[in-house]
């Protein structure tokens, strides 16, 4: 139609109906066939599924997780794992390929669950860590994203405080120096072997009175110890003496045992100052993480004879332990064992399964984690 001033209009006529038509079809066929989201499950490394096997729930697995085989049985008539096992691949570029769909995954210790990570993993909704230390989650960002969070709770409790008076009476009793006293043939050499401390009435201070030194503490007053503690703080239920401070603790313990969380408040609350207070005879036990001591200072006051003797389960560094401790017969050292026997990992297992089950149908987990 001409203009009132005669300008004459042109416009691309029917150029376009035939591929607004096309992608028309395109988009219904789509949406009835739902093709973009076969494309995704293919992606997403979804297709094929093993022979014979049901479209079970897929849990990505970040670490080595030790499956038993009674586990491994028990897990796959129930979820898929995705394992990373081509380690020399990139874990980012691995999620990136297999994981966008994962709604769940497993962790440990060792394994960060950092910020990086989160961000290859759009689909994540739940956490599960093997340990019950937190430290390797980035606990403000699973909550900013709504991500509920998992942990091993009290499962290893016992077998920790086991290994804690273990450590604490093989320090005291030098069981593992007399161990290899009499293995290098030392005994019918040098005769008497040098007396060890008596583990009965030692004042015994408990950093961190939560469910492992609870236990520790159960176990120690069975041995005649003298109980006190520190924790963030006093605890109306516990008959112990409390220090609000570790280095008075410290000051009136012949025993420091670390089962505390290691958080941005714990970070080396065990420093110069707390050793100096426990003084030359005292004895370190450290069954928490190795950051909560600051080790370069610990090895100094051991090499000093400053303090008197530690027994230790973990390390700043693992698996790197500093050498200067090998050559120390006061000093006993284990991998990071405390907590594993195979009844507390079958106990594990059925918390991981526990847990895995209420989350895919949609109820609380089992041991989930306060995190507001
Ligand atoms: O449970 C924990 O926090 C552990 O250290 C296990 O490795």
């Amino acid at each position: 139609m001409p203009s009132p001033r005669g300008i004459v209009v042109g416009y691309a006529g029917t150029v376009f109906s035939v591929d607004v038509a096309d992608f028309a079809v395109g988009l219904l066929i789509d949406v009835l066939r739902r093709i973009s989201f076969a494309h995704r499950f293919i992606r997403a490394g979804l297709w094929p599924l093993p022979l014979g096997s049901k479209q079970l729930p897929l849990v990505l697995t970040l670490f080595r997780f030790p499956f038993i085989p009674s586990f491994e049985e028990q897990f796959s008539e129930k979820f898929r794992a995705l394992k990373r096992t081509d380690l020399s691949e990139p874990l980012n570029q691995f999620l990136t390929k297999h994981a966008q769909s994962v709604r769940a995954l497993i962790c440990g210790a060792g394994a960060p669950v950092n910020i990086e990570t989160l961000n290859h993993l759009p689909s994540l909704s739940c956490v599960l860590t093997v340990s019950a230390g937190l430290d390797h989650i980035d606990l403000p960002e699973c909550r900013r994203r709504g991500i509920v969070v998992g942990n091993a709770s009290t499962v290893y409790s016992e077998d920790v405080a086991d290994f804690a008076v273990g450590l604490l009476i093989d320090v005291l009793r030098r069981i593992s120096s007399a161990d290899r006293f009499v293995r290098t043939g030392l005994w019918p050499l040098k005769g008497e072997y040098p007396l060890g401390s008596k583990l009965g009435g030692k004042r015994v201070g408990i950093v961190g009175l939560g469910s492992i030194g609870s236990e520790v503490a159960k176990r120690l007053e069975a041995f005649g110890c003298v109980i006190s503690y520190n924790s963030r703080k006093k605890k109306p239920s516990v008959p112990f003496p409390y220090y609000s401070n570790v280095i008075d603790l410290a000051a009136n313990s012949d025993v420091l045992i670390i089962s505390c969380e290691l958080n941005n408040e714990t970070f080396h609350i065990i420093n110069k100052d707390v050793m100096s207070a426990l003084g030359k005879k005292g004895v370190i036990i450290n069954v928490g993480r190795g950051a909560l001591i600051d080790e370069k200072e610990l090895v100094r006051c051991l090499v000093k004879g400053e303090i008197g003797g530690a027994g230790l389960d973990v390390f700043e560094n693992e698996p790197h332990v500093p050498k200067e401790l090998f050559e120390l017969d006061n000093v006993v050292l284990a991998p990071h064992k405390a907590v594993l026997t195979p009844e507390s990992f079958s106990a594990l297992h059925e918390l991981v399964i526990a847990n895995l089950e209420a989350f895919f149908s949609n109820k609380p987990l089992v041991s989930l984690v306060k995190n507001d």
